[in-house]
């Protein structure tokens, strides 16, 4: 395994993602930020300058786990302090090492691998390379443009589990004209001010915002694209007769995205990370925070281009989709597909969404989950009112962040920086998810539930209406530190009933680190909580987190090593450390 380092300044900077010049948040001068490429068990090193004027920041590594380092997974109020203008933080961690205590993982490891890959009897630990990216996790910033891909290899002498002739990566995302500070403003205030669709879809930070793509290919054309190198339309190069892999990621604000390419099938082989069972689609869905290699076989008329086209799901779109050219080699790039760009399936069919994410099952040689939990909390995700402002709550509370990072004032037991009752672990049975609230009022807390080290949790989202009559929305939920296994999927209210566990599928869930929940459903997730730390687990829509749609586990705290001072030298933890305690 190697080490590798990277050094970055994020700075602000004028960028025409969609050909109109607004600021985006960049890394080196570039938008989106590098791509980072290492192979599994590479230790990554980010010297990160922050060099935005007046602004904290941090960066999330979506996907990896963080084991023993929980101090690098860059969550800001959770998991360190944010950084300060001119200063520098290094985020040291491995990509990617999955470490399990509980038996059941331990033996199927051991029948997956044939061999203990660490030193310590008790750990069974293996690599896993995958596709995953990384963002700003501070206030809003991920939707101020700061993200990248990160692309784990297998190691050397591995093979994958299937064989392609070349890669192509695409890291998807939606665009604001209105800068993330007006956004938060307008989310915060009272009045509460929705901030709408999106303005365009980007596919590796590029859109055309009022530009047809025609012109964009038009010699001569005096607007958009045709001038403007940062946002050219997509070409992706490939050689007939050849298959592809192609890389997908979503780090959307607020959009769900579909992706189909003209005429072309896709076989979906990875989720988050981890191998699936393959399957044959005409397109896929992808959520805020999810990830998936697909392999695209270049079987069609060489004599064409096709157009790859992102559309919006599950929210009546306002926003034209995103194109992408699939340049069949030695067509020239510009040479415009013969076929029209494939539709997006109707934004509210949720059953074609459904019937998709249902198909998703764990590739033979994934570990299955434990039989059984040894707790189980429901969490129910409504929408809301305080004072006069929209939140989103889960049991009817709103998560708010502390000054003081959690792992620091958890490590050092600073009790004080918690609030005072422990949130609930289910909602009332009798609850009517088809109906706004009957309390619509909520309260804000921190959310944070305690769990025992190497304990198994069962986790029930229940999705429910909003505040408007007949309206529910798509939630991608993402949980930190760990990859859980999605036992399953339910329209309707959870009861835990026999039914219900009939829908829990304990043999080949996928293991993945977003699932969505749709409209009025529940989903089950399960996982062990094997890694101290404290993680966020939270709607990945940027402004449903904004609004308080999220949990914190706090995970064997006391177990955590020798925390770097530097993570957490805020709040009420520096003045402990000022005044003599340890980490
Ligand atoms: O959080 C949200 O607020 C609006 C709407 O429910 C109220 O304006 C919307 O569509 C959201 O997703």
């Amino acid at each position: 395994a190697k080490a590798r380092h990277f050094k970055w300044e994020i700075s602000n900077m004028f960028w025409s993602p969609d050909c109109e010049e607004k600021v985006v948040i960049g890394i080196n001068g570039q938008f989106p930020g590098p791509t980072i490429r290492a192979r599994a068990g590479d230790t990554i090193h980010v010297e990160l300058k922050n060099a935005l004027h007046t602004e904290g920041v941090v960066i999330h590594w979506h996907g990896i786990r963080q084991i023993g380092t929980p101090w690098a997974d860059g969550t800001a109020a959770i998991s360190q302090c944010a950084i300060n203008p001119e200063e520098t933080f290094t985020y040291r961690f491995v990509v990617d090492k999955v470490l399990t205590t509980t038996e059941v993982l331990i033996t199927n490891c051991l029948n997956v691998r044939g061999k203990r890959s660490t030193e310590t009897e008790e750990f069974c630990s293996w690599l896993q390379p995958g596709t995953y990216f990384y963002h700003g996790h501070y206030g809003m910033q991920r939707a101020a443009g700061l993200y990248g891909s990160l692309i784990v290899d297998v190691t050397q002498g591995e093979e994958e589990p299937f064989k392609y002739d070349g890669e192509l990566n695409l890291l998807l995302s939606d665009w604001y004209h209105e800068s993330i500070h007006t956004q938060m403003v307008a989310l915060s205030s009272k009045p509460f001010r929705w901030i709408g669709e999106p303005q365009s879809l980007l596919i590796n930070g590029r859109g055309q915002f009022n530009c047809s793509m025609a012109a964009a290919h038009t010699p001569g054309a005096t607007q958009c694209a045709a001038v403007n190198r940062q946002c050219a339309p997509v070409v992706l190069p490939v050689q007939p007769n050849k298959t592809y892999r192609l890389r997908v990621a979503s780090t959307t604000s607020l959009a769900s995205l579909n992706l189909a390419i003209g005429n072309h099938k896709l076989t979906v082989v990875e989720a988050d990370g981890n191998y699936v069972d393959p399957f044959v689609v005409d397109d896929i869905d992808i959520y805020s925070g999810d990830s998936y290699s697909v392999l695209l076989t270049t079987d069609q008329d060489p004599s064409s281009n096709y157009w790859v086209s992102v559309g919006v799901r599950g929210r009546q779109p306002k926003t034209a989709p995103a194109l992408a050219v699939l340049n069949y080699r030695p067509n020239g790039a510009s040479k415009l597909p013969a076929l029209a760009p494939p539709a997006t399936p109707a934004w509210d069919d949720y059953e074609h969404s459904k019937a998709f994410t249902y198909r998703i099952r764990a590739h033979a040689g994934t570990p299955p989950p434990p039989a059984t939990a040894d707790r189980r909390i429901e969490l129910l995700n409504t929408q809301n009112r305080m004072d006069g402002h929209i939140k989103w709550s889960i049991n009817n509370v709103s998560m708010v962040l502390p000054a003081t990072p959690y792992l620091g004032s958890l490590k050092l037991g600073l009790k004080s920086t918690l609030t005072a009752a422990r949130p609930a672990e289910m909602f009332s049975r009798g609850y009517d998810v088809t109906l706004p609230p009957a309390n619509p009022n909520t309260t804000v807390g921190d959310n944070v539930y305690v769990l025992a080290h190497n304990t198994t949790v069962d986790v029930v989202l229940q999705n429910a209406n909003a505040l408007a009559h007949n309206t529910s929305e798509v939630h991608p939920w993402h949980l930190h530190g760990h990859d859980f296994w999605v036992l399953g999927y339910g329209d309707g209210a959870y009861r835990g009933d026999a039914a219900d566990e009939a829908r829990l599928n304990l043999r080949d869930p996928p293991l993945r680190n977003t699932a969505v929940i749709f409209p009025y459903g529940w989903t089950a997730l399960r996982f062990v909580a094997d890694n101290p730390g404290v993680w966020a687990f939270h709607c990945h829509i940027e402004p449903h987190l904004h609004m308080g749609m999220g949990v914190v586990f706090a995970e064997a705290v006391d177990l955590v090593g020798k925390v770097p001072k530097q993570a957490v030298s805020c709040g009420a933890t520096a003045s402990a450390l000022m005044n003599g305690d340890h980490l």
